[in-house]
């Protein structure tokens, strides 16, 4: 089958190279031309023989939608654009509606897997209407693990992106819990070893998981993580998590725990907690400290 793949990046690149492993054909644009394989969008549409299936993997907000307006203009009916990013799923009904009025349909594919999918594969959370999907099967089976799971036909347009999110709110919150763990036992003197400790928890734990085996991964390259700044950002899931957590009365106190915990780790000082230092003072009398 052939393909057109908008962005080559971290995600997209690695794609290319295991779809053309599966035996497809891969055509890629990138505006960074050290990795496209075409000048253009335009050139890219071209190329592709119709009816067109074209994948977008470039970051939410601003540049899918960007992307998503210049294939309105280029396709053909019965042409179909995945967008393989992580984007809001609210974003996906306006996609598939200013696509299907041109009569191109439109399939959410929330894709995991990180840099490791190359080799390791990516698992597909995808939206759309069935026809659609099924067009895109032979690609989501080259993209997917092995074995019997790693994809999922989640539901109509939208529902590969909200489970995406929920995925990466759950990533955010399993994060943290390892995080905090870590933290506390490098705090105290009884554990001489905590890498080791963290190695241990790898076979035969409750608690055993992938993101154990890279937090281990990390602690191997840099035992106390000296090297880095506490720092972290964040590009959007978590929060899309929690506002969907609001509109729908469902209490996610981890996972919105550990976004705040990352909106903390921005601040060099902390100025909510020069308010609570000056009440303790102004109530109690507490000691405070001196910010000079
Ligand atoms: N890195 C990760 O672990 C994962 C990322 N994603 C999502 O996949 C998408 C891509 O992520 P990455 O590959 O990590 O980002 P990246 O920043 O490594 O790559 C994005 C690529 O898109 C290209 N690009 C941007 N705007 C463009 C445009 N208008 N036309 C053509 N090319 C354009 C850039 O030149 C760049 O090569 C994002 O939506 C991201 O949130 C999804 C799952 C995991
Ligand atoms: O989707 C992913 C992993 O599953 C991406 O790595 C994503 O960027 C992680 O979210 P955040 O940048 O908010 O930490």
């Amino acid at each position: 089958m052939q393909l057109g793949l908008i962005g080559l990046g971290k995600m997209g690149g690695n794609m290319r190279e295991r779809i053309r492993r599966a035996g497809h054909t891969v055509i890629g644009y990138d505006r960074n031309p050290d990795v496209s394989d075409v000048k253009s969008l335009t050139e890219l549409v071209e190329k592709l023989e119709g009816p067109r299936v074209v994948w977008v993997m470039v970051p939410a907000g601003a540049p899918t939608q960007s992307v998503i307006d210049e294939l309105k203009s280029l396709l053909s009916p019965g042409d179909v654009v995945v967008d393989g990013g992580n984007s809001r799923w609210t974003d996906d009904e306006k996609h598939a509606e200013e696509l299907g009025a041109k009569g191109i349909g439109f399939v959410d594919a929330g894709v995991s897997g990180g840099v490791w999918g190359l080799e390791n594969g990516y698992a597909l959370m995808v939206g759309g209407d069935k026809e659609h999907v099924d067009r895109l099967r032979p690609i989501f089976d080259a993209l997917k693990p092995e074995g019997p799971y790693g994809y999922v036909h989640a539901g109509k347009v939208g529902a590969g992106h909200f489970s995406k999110m929920v995925h990466n709110g759950i990533e955010y919150a399993m994060m943290q819990a390892y995080a905090e763990g870590w933290e506390l036992l490098e705090k105290v003197d009884s554990v001489t070893d905590v890498r080791e400790v963290f190695r241990s928890w790898q076979e035969g734990t409750v608690i055993r998981s992938w993101l154990l085996d890279l937090a281990v991964n990390a602690l191997d390259e840099d035992e106390h993580l000296d090297k880095l700044r506490g720092y972290a950002e964040d590009s959007g899931e978590g929060r899309w998590t929690v506002e969907a957590a609001i509109d729908n009365a469902v209490p996610l106190p981890a996972i919105t725990a550990s976004l705040f915990a990352r909106f903390a780790s921005r601040q060099d000082d902390s100025p909510q907690m020069k308010m609570i230092a000056a009440l303790r003072n102004q109530f109690g009398g507490h000691a405070v400290e001196s910010a000079e």
